[in-house]
């Protein structure tokens, strides 16, 4: 009779592994000594110990390789949420999480470790050191966050301690650091194209904004902690720098570290907010004929103009976690790895 082999502890899987917060999350887990499959629809970079998967996580057949004799996997992959598009994100989100769970269950994974969203229990109206007890929006503000909820429901649910499978949820908010596509870039784009000269709201707003290099411990934390006596099985946990930060002043200190001038001028959020919902109700009508992405979503002026900063006192108690770098030197450190972005380059 086969027997099974047990898969060992030290091997893992990253499902969107070739991404912003994936690849930071390889470069840990190798220095921690794991090796590392990582599963993406791209391959964006080779390392020594990592061992590289392409496909969609949608295909089970595709996935399945990836997973061999793996007892811990990472899904940290999501189409981009300034995609936009509805379908997709239903496809890879809920559909492609589904794919995952079931991959998982077949070759014998012991931990699921999702990457959420602290957005899943955003509304577009202030959240103030919010909890992980926190309803999940009912009227989420784009469907990137609505599919995210639907992920992280299905993959809590999944959670079996009968059949030895544990899942966990880290939801972290709004991650910035070295190679982020997403929240630098956009910023020095709208600065470049002159519209980074306002204010939305009186800029007294609080929001967390995290270092990746804490959202990586947080997963590896939630992860080595994952067993069946522990209280995480199940659930979510909110990972922060814990140092929430007016808006504006955390977007001034980029903005300025990269020599471009910080926002002055304030506008009023009602206007700002309307405004945005028209435009993008006008890109949704002429889709069909033309293809335009206002920089102002109505996601984004929410995010801009209201408070938002979460509790992490749940991943405290029950993970031991604690940030392992202050927001000071992250600003600093991201400022200084984007010289591609200096004003003037
Ligand atoms: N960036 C942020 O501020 C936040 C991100 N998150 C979550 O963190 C995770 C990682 O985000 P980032 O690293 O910022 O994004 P990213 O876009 O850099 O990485 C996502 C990766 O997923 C891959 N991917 C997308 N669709 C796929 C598919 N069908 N099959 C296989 N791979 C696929 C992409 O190729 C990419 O490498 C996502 O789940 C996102 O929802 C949560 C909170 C905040
Ligand atoms: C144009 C300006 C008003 C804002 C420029 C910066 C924004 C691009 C970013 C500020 C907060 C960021 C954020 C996310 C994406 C980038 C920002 C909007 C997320 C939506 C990414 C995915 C999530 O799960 C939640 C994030 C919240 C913060």
């Amino acid at each position: 009779m086969a027997t099974r082999v047990r898969p060992s502890s030290k091997r893992c899987a990253v499902i969107g592994g070739s991404g912003f917060l994936g690849r930071h999350l390889v470069e840990k887990l190798l220095d921690r000594g794991y090796s590392v499959s990582v599963f993406d629809i791209r391959q964006s970079y080779e390392l020594p110990g990592v061992t590289f998967h392409q496909g969609d996580l949608c295909d089970k057949q595709a996935l399945l390789p990836a997973l061999k004799d793996v007892s811990l996997v990472f899904h940290c992959a999501s189409p981009a949420p300034a995609s936009d598009d509805r379908r997709l994100f239903e496809r890879v989100n809920i559909q492609g999480t589904r794919t995952v769970i079931q991959a998982c269950v077949e070759s014998g994974v012991q931990k699921l470790v999702l990457t959420s969203s602290a957005s899943v229990v955003f509304e577009g109206t202030d959240i103030k050191n919010g909890k992980e007890d926190l309803p999940y929006a009912k009227k989420p503000i784009d469907y990137y966050t609505q599919t995210k909820i639907e992920q992280e429901k299905l993959v809590l649910e999944a959670c079996d301690k009968e059949k030895g499978f544990f899942t966990v949820a880290i939801r972290p908010h709004g991650i910035f650091g070295p190679r982020d596509p997403q929240l630098v870039p956009i910023l020095v784009d709208t600065a470049r194209r002159g519209k980074m000269k306002f204010i939305i709201g009186d800029g007294t707003n609080l929001v967390d904004f995290t270092f990746v290099e804490n959202v990586v411990h947080g997963h590896i934390l939630a992860a080595e902690r994952l067993r069946s006596d522990s209280p995480s099985c199940g659930k979510p946990y909110h990972i922060t720098n814990d140092e929430p930060i007016r808006f504006w002043d955390f977007m001034s200190e980029v903005l300025v570290g990269l020599g471009y001038a910080a926002p002055r001028y304030h506008l009023p959020y009602t206007l700002v907010y309307t405004l945005a919902l028209l435009l993008w109700l006008l890109a949704l009508i002429l889709r069909p004929l033309m293809s335009f992405k206002p920089t102002f979503t109505p996601m984004r002026v929410a995010l801009a103009g209201t408070h938002h900063y979460y509790s992490c006192d749940r991943a405290k108690q029950d993970l031991g976690y604690k940030p392992v770098v202050s927001l000071k030197e992250g600003i600093a450190r991201t400022v200084q790895s984007y010289p591609h972005l200096k004003q003037g380059a």
